[in-house]
């Protein structure tokens, strides 16, 4: 089963190629995107997301095109970013909720569990403008994680949370990765191994 291919891509930035040709199909698993800083691994995810639009190649999410068939194919992901991407003024409750009504969800069925392994439950009712964070990156992880796309995109889900939260997300992965596909950008060697996870490699 192919959740996520990718033919051809290519990026350039003010002339220089940050990477070109690039392939590659992935069916359910866990797999590490690594590589130097600045090699392009946020830039991959946020091609792969369809945030920012192809300049070369396709992309194909759950077998749906996402150029051509754009909402179908964003449906069948989740999107992580490193930064939360919550409105300051937003409690976590309430940016939970706005997540799923996008989705087209009222309810979540991992959810409950989900909070409570990343230990969020305290801060709920809290505004993101409050949260450390550790605790707006725990809130992004649940939000992805929490759905029922079959694709997650993560981009350093292990950065600022703690150790706790992080055997969380090893479990969440490990658990899910029969089914759904898990693609996520590190530098956490540990975090990759206890994962199990396969290492895609970008050059610098
Ligand atoms: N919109 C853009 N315009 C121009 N250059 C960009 C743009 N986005 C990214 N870059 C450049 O592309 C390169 C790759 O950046 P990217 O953030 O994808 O790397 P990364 O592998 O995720 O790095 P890190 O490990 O530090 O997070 C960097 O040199 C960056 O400055």
């Amino acid at each position: 089963m192919k959740l996520l291919e990718a033919d051809k891509l290519g990026v350039t930035f003010s002339g220089l190629a940050l990477f070109r040709g690039l392939s590659f199909s992935f069916g359910p698993g866990a797999i590490a995107l690594m590589g130097e800083n600045g090699a392009g691994k946020s830039t991959l995810l946020t091609l792969l997301a369809g945030v920012q639009p192809l300049q070369e190649g396709r992309v194909a999410v759950g077998g749906h095109d996402l150029a051509a068939a754009p909402v179908a194919a964003r449906r069948a992901l989740a999107w992580v970013p490193d930064e939360s991407v919550a409105y300051e003024f937003m409690t976590g409750d309430e940016f939970l909720r706005m997540v799923f009504a996008l989705r087209g969800k009222s309810e979540a069925p991992a959810l409950a569990a989900l909070i409570e392994g990343f230990g969020i439950a305290p801060h709920r009712g809290k505004r993101f403008g409050q949260m450390s964070l550790g605790t707006r990156k725990k809130f992004m992880l649940v939000s992805g994680l929490a759905s029922s796309a079959p694709v997650v995109l993560m981009d350093e889900p292990t950065n600022g949370i703690d150790a706790e939260a992080k055997a969380h997300l090893v479990e969440t992965i490990r658990h899910g990765s029969a089914t759904r596909l898990f693609l996520f950008s590190t530098h956490d060697e540990d975090t990759v191994a206890r994962c199990g996870a396969t290492v895609l490699r970008l050059a610098d």
